[in-house]
């Protein structure tokens, strides 16, 4: 990276991280009232731009569909006045939401008279980097806030006019409310090099949330320097065990894989054990060809018409897109062998009605959401009720699974006594 482009970005966030230490400072007492009310009035201010919102959004599309991006891709960047309705509602959820600041989160008296509590406090300062998904600087704008925490949002390049739109919006509320502006703050430019800062910006940013794929996970370990709660990526199993029921097999398997091919939560690989596949056959495998699946098959499942040879690669690969590796596995030990060395601790699911073998996968596998007899495709804070999230931690660190507003708050103890002093 040139040292010019370096030490600009570094300028820029150490001017951003500034700000955003202020914020935080005003917003770590800003009372619940307040900031439901700029919630609410982001909602409004969202619902009032769609126009300006649409019209950043289909800049972004221009610009994506002569990078040549994806159809999954392209698909993520989208908005539509439905998807803005989803933003709008997703800030008053969050709004409505208990305040999670200031929560007793556990008391207890000693025998010499002092009480104690466990009360939670927001962090201070998020840097949230990101996909130019750009309902994500709502939401995690929206989160930062509901949590006490000032925010400094770095969205994909490809997301930088919508995620400005909403980001204004965002803005719109905060001054409404009287709360500073400064409390959500989006990276202007589009060079990298500004990722490179925020990882670096010990003293000004308190918790780097990378949301991302390889790329961002090589910078993190490589150049952070910032304590992170890694949002990484997603590659999600499936495990078809000998007492799976067929009919919520072939449901699950199927909606895992294809519902929506770029999520975090997609199904990247299908392991079918071996008595299943006696009992049932080539079923699940063919349901996926029929859905326009590549599969990319091992061993015998490799001799079934429509698949391709799977490369070992293809094990612990996150496709993102209409392509399964599949592979026979000896039972659940061995699903929990394969998972336990391929998956990136995201999230698993196995189909069985057999309660000991359905406790022994959940038991043994060590990632962050394990599922029975459902998709992975439910790995996602709203469908957990969370309201919204920022993402799937996938570290096991403070936070792990979907992160929402309570997740992003820590604690300290306040202790009380009556002139108490220790012997
Ligand atoms: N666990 C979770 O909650 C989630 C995980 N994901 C994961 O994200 C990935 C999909 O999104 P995708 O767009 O491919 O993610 P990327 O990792 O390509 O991009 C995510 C963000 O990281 C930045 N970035 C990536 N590589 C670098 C680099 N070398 N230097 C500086 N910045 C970098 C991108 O910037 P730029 O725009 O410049 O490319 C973007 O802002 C999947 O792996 C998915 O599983 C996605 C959502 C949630
Ligand atoms: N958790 C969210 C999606 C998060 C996610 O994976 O985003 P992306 O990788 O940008 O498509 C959901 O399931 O809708």
């Amino acid at each position: 990276m040139p040292q010019d482009d370096a030490r600009d970005a570094e300028t820029l966030i150490a001017r951003m991280g500034a700000a955003a230490r202020a914020a935080a400072a005003a917003l770590a007492h800003a009372d619940a009232e307040r900031k439901y009310a700029a919630l609410i009035g982001a909602a409004h201010a969202i619902v009032e731009s769609e126009a300006a919102i649409l019209d950043a959004n289909a800049e972004d599309l221009t610009y994506a569909e002569q990078k040549g991006l994806s159809p999954a891709m392209i698909d993520r960047l989208r908005l539509d006045p439905a998807r803005i309705r989803d933003i709008a509602d997703g800030l008053r959820t969050v709004a409505e939401q208990p305040d999670p600041v200031g929560r007793v989160l556990a008391e207890w008296d000693r025998p010499n008279g002092l009480h104690i509590q466990r009360v939670a406090t927001p962090i201070g300062v998020l840097g949230v980097i990101y996909e130019s998904r750009p309902n994500v600087t709502a939401d995690a704008g929206a989160l930062a806030l509901k949590s006490g925490n000032a925010v400094i949002l770095r969205g994909g390049t490809d997301s930088i006019h919508s995620s400005g739109a909403i980001l204004d919006c965002m803005k719109r509320g905060l001054r409404q409310a009287g709360l500073p502006e400064d409390a959500i703050q989006m990276v202007p430019v589009r060079d990298r090099a500004a990722v490179a800062a925020m990882l670096r910006a010990q003293g000004l940013i308190d918790v780097i949330i990378p949301r991302g794929g390889k790329g961002l996970v090589g910078l993190v370990q490589a150049e952070a320097r910032v304590p992170v709660f890694a949002h990484l990526e997603g590659i999600c199993h499936v495990y078809a065990d000998r007492d799976a029921d067929l009919d919520k097999a072939r449901r699950v398997v199927l909606n895992a894989k294809t519902r929506r091919t770029g999520v975090c939560g997609a199904a990247e690989t299908l392991l079918i054990d071996r008595g299943f596949y006696e009992r049932h056959g080539e079923v699940l495998i063919r349901d996926l060809l029929d859905a326009g699946v590549e599969v990319r098959a091992e061993g015998e499942l490799a001799a079934i018409p429509g698949t391709t040879q799977a490369r070992p690669e293809d094990f612990g690969q996150e496709f993102l897109d209409m392509i399964i590796a599949a592979k026979l596995v000896d039972g659940v030990d061995g699903a929990i062998a394969h998972i336990s060395q391929h998956s990136s601790g995201h999230t698993e699911s196995i189909l069985t009605e057999n309660d000991a073998t359905a406790a022994r996968f959940m038991q043994r596998i060590d990632s962050a959401i394990l599922l029975r007899n459902a998709s992975t495709q439910f790995a996602d804070g709203g469908e957990f009720g969370m309201g919204a999230e920022i993402g799937i931690a996938t570290g096991k660190l403070h936070a792990r699974g979907p992160v929402g507003a309570e997740q992003l708050t820590s604690f300290k103890y306040l202790v009380t006594g009556d002139g108490t002093i220790r012997p």
